[in-house]
């Protein structure tokens, strides 16, 4: 398959007109301007990409994709590879992390499996979209060929498209993937310069031997296809299934103006990717958590991301970002019930 398979969307503008508007109306409420702090940007930003003054959160599409990763031959992970798929079945039945948070916040909640090692029984709310059984191992071959990137990177869009479909108002992308903490360092490297000490962290918990290994397993994929890539290449070279879907995500998202709330240090991770490919995409990006995983600090830098919270979380599969979805809607809810000073009778400050 050649590279013309895969072409990058054109990314939506925001409303810069709805954002002056939306500025007017915060200078209006009852509170010294720009106390509420990032929550007012927050509200501002949040009305340029949904076109309108008064933006709202209330339908949340939480997307989380699943794959394997060959680079566990390696001995990267504090656990085994056969836990992404038990995690999956744990994600439709109720009982993991973000499926508490989706009930919690009311966010619609899809799975989709897009490799993990051995094909999954059916199940209820997870969509099978396998590319291949698990990536091959960075260490010693490319993860995956550029027509398995552009079926992940598929995958990612057509869960944007049906995000559309369902006029959500703020997209998550979580992932799940025993191993792609080593996957996402050695991709950061090749995408910033970065060494391998800087971004290869503890994912799941390794211990120092592990820590070895896993540098030991980046410095090899960088050796051996790390140098000079453009953001698809390294993708396809470096990457996870579930990593490609992601930024395919983010991607189709940006494409069709719906914001995007990111996760931790792998969401992030794609991307940077993703806005490495479209530098456009950049704007329709909120940054929910700094994670617990040492490298993703240097990837918020990357993209120049502060992110909202910092509560020491490295769990992934969208948890970080769904945790920081009430914070997005008080902004708005403040931004669209606070009574403006004429409104209230009170009396504005000299400027
Ligand atoms: O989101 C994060 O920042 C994060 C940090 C560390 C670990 N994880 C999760 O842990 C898994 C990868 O860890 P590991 O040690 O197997 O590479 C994968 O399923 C991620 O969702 C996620
Ligand atoms: C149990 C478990 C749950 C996860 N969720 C996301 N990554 C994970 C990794 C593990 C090991």
């Amino acid at each position: 398959m050649n590279d013309h398979l895969i072409s990058i969307p054109r990314m939506a503008t925001l409303d810069r007109e709805m954002g002056l508007r939306a500025e007017q109306r915060q200078r209006s409420l009852t509170k010294p301007p720009g106390s509420l702090g990032r929550l007012e940007r927050l509200a501002v930003t949040l009305a340029m990409q949904q076109r309108r003054e008064r933006p709202r959160v209330d339908r949340v599409q939480c997307v989380l994709f699943a794959a394997d990763h060959g680079v566990c031959a390696e001995g990267v992970s504090a656990f085994p590879q056969a836990v992404t798929g038990q995690m999956v079945a744990n994600f439709a039945g109720g009982g993991a992390a973000i499926s508490v948070l989706s009930r919690h916040l009311d966010a619609a909640l899809s799975v989709i499996n897009v490799g993990t090692i051995e094909p999954l029984p059916a199940l209820p709310g997870v969509q099978d979209a396998r590319v291949g059984p698990g990536t091959g191992n960075i260490a010693r071959e490319p993860a995956m060929t550029r027509e398995q990137l552009a079926r992940s990177l598929a995958a990612g869009d057509a869960a944007a498209e049906s995000a559309a479909d369902n006029a959500a108002e703020l997209v998550i992308g979580g992932e799940m993937g025993i191993g792609n903490t080593t996957a996402a360092a050695a991709l950061a490297c090749a995408l910033t310069g970065a060494l391998p000490t800087d971004l290869v962290g503890r994912g799941t918990g390794v211990d120092d031997a592990g820590m070895a290994r896993k540098r030991a397993a980046v410095r090899l994929a960088l050796e051996r296809h790390g140098e000079g890539r453009e953001p698809l290449d390294a993708l396809a070279s470096l990457g996870g299934f579930e990593i490609a879907a992601l930024a395919g995500l983010m991607l189709g998202c940006g494409q069709r103006g719906i914001a995007i709330l990111v996760d931790g240090f792998i969401a992030s991770t794609a991307a940077l990717a993703a806005v490495r490919a479209a530098p456009d995409l950049r704007p329709w990006l909120h940054f929910a958590h700094r994670s617990a995983e040492a490298g993703h600090r240097h990837v918020l830098g990357s993209l120049e991301a502060e992110p909202l919270l910092n509560l020491e979380m490295r769990l992934g599969e969208g948890s970080g970002a769904a945790v920081a979805v009430p914070l997005l809607r008080m902004a708005c809810a403040l931004h669209d019930e606070m009574a403006s000073f004429s409104d209230a009778g009170v009396d504005h400050g000299s400027p």
